[in-house]
């Protein structure tokens, strides 16, 4: 079955009518459960009716333009076939988190690995990230979950889970008896050139990728994961990004990128299973130490600065022969509209070709890459500026595939030396993960990998 991508409305809330304090002591005393989607079924209605209002009354000026997702209470399975938040619709927010596993011992990775299924399937839900929620529970413990999502929807919440090389090996030791399964494709990603690569926003054991269109679900579900990772991991480094750019979907406009072009027209597309079926999933018998991973892929990250100051002193023939497609439309310069074929071969002023030989979209296109295809689904993002007073900001550029030595490295390899857009480029954080597939209710992710 193909990952479950259509939403559906939050069912009625199981959850018990609260618990009345009796003569419990007070501070043992269990308090009465808080329930997110309760606390919607009064709130949640309104949040959804202002989401649709405001899209209305936008909608003169953004004729042409997908209106945001409104944060309604959009719910994607967690089980499945494959982890959701990879073919599902792009949401407009992420919080993309790499850990660093700090237990030494196998049994307490793979209760971490129970305890962030069971926490995720809740919060994908709506719910709350333990049982009892933020404002109950025995009085005198942390409450099982933070609390900043009261009275949010799941906003379409994905949570999307991944492991590092260095889990399987670190240094040549083989740190959880799993060295035998790492998968032959899973290793550190080489140094391309003009990488200038922060070892801090680089690389880790495992990863969460929080999706949603909301930014405090997606932050307040990596903050629980990492609450409940306490003494078994510990955040490496995490990444914040917002307008996602790239469209997973053809129900979804193409969103632009902080350069203001179009990004994601040609990106791999649900709608295309064929596509993501010989791009995206690792295939059964595609690596024999590594059949956990079937039907699960490679996540590929990479915090691509953009100079934005350079940028916007360039002029638009310029910005737009280095990506090869109008900032209008984000048709090909050759011709047609935004979906239309690029034509590599038309000659233009001075019998030059009209797509430059070094424009971004000519280097990257899958006929001129052995028919490659990338599922991309990436988000710019600012972190305030620097203390020269420019922007530090880019793209936080997420790839899934099928296998980085086929799919992802030549193409970089290629990008990194010839593409014009590089000038305006610069790497500074890399990881890759294999993505295991997607868990049946009563597992937990990653399962196969530990058998
Ligand atoms: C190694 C893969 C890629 C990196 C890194 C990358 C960075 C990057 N791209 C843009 C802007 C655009 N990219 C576009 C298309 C495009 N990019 C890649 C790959 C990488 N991009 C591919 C495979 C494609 C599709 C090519 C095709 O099939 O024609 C576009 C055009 C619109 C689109 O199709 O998405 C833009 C714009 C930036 C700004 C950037 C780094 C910051
Ligand atoms: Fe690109």
């Amino acid at each position: 079955m193909p990952e479950q991508s259509e939403p559906k409305v939050p069912a009625a809330d199981p959850t018990p009518a609260p618990e009345g304090a009796g003569a419990v002591e007070p501070d043992a005393r269990p308090r009465g459960r808080f329930s997110r989607r309760r606390a919607l079924g009064a709130a949640g209605v309104g949040v959804a009716g202002t989401a649709v209002g405001l899209a209305g009354g936008i909608g003169v000026a953004r004729a042409s333009v997908e209106p945001p997702a409104p944060a309604g209470p959009k719910i994607y399975p967690f089980y499945g076939d494959h982890q959701a938040g990879i073919t599902t619709p792009a949401q407009d927010r992420l919080h993309f988190a790499a850990f660093d596993v700090t237990t030494t011992d196998r049994a307490e990775l793979v209760s971490l690995l129970q305890d962030w299924t069971t926490a995720a399937a809740r919060m994908t839900q709506g719910e709350g990230a333990g049982e009892y929620g933020p404002t109950s529970g025995p009085y005198d413990a942390p409450p099982d979950d933070t609390g900043e999502a009261i009275g949010l929807p799941a906003s379409g919440l994905t949570l999307t889970f991944g492991f590092g090389p260095s889990l399987f090996r670190e240094s040549g030791r083989d740190r959880f008896g799993l060295a035998a399964r790492q998968p032959a494709a899973l290793k550190r990603l080489p140094l391309f050139p003009g990488d200038n690569l922060d070892e801090s926003r680089s690389d880790g054991d495992l990863c969460v990728q929080a999706c949603a269109d909301d930014p405090q679900v997606a932050v307040h579900a990596i903050r629980n994961l990492a609450r409940i990772a306490f003494g078994r991991a510990a955040i490496r480094w995490s990444q914040l990004g917002f307008g996602r750019t790239s469209s997973t979907s053809t129900s979804q406009a193409t969103a632009r990128n902080l350069f203001g072009f179009k990004d994601g027209t040609m990106n791999l597309k649900a709608e295309d299973p064929a596509g993501v079926d010989a791009h995206v999933w690792v295939p059964s018998g595609a690596d024999p130490r590594a059949a956990w991973l079937s039907g699960g892929s490679y996540l590929v990250t990479r915090r691509i600065n953009m100079t934005i100051e350079t940028w916007d002193r360039q002029a638009l023939s310029e910005q737009e022969r280095v990506v090869g497609r109008t900032k209008a439309e984000g048709a090909p310069l050759s011709g047609g509209g935004e979906f239309s074929q690029p034509d590599f071969t038309m000659a233009g002023r001075g019998n030059e070709p009209i797509i430059a030989t070094d424009a971004h979209v000519r280097l990257a296109h899958p006929d001129n890459n052995h028919g490659v295809q990338l599922l991309r689904r990436g988000y710019n993002f600012v972190d305030g500026s620097t203390g020269l007073g420019r922007l530090d900001a880019g793209l936080f550029f997420m790839a899934y595939v099928t296998d980085p030595r086929t799919h992802y490295i030549p193409l970089q390899t290629k990008l990194s030396r010839t593409d014009g857009l590089q000038e305006y480029l610069q790497h500074t954080g890399s990881a890759l993960f294999a993505v295991p597939p997607g868990a049946k209710s009563g597992e937990h992710i990653g399962q196969a990998l530990f058998a």
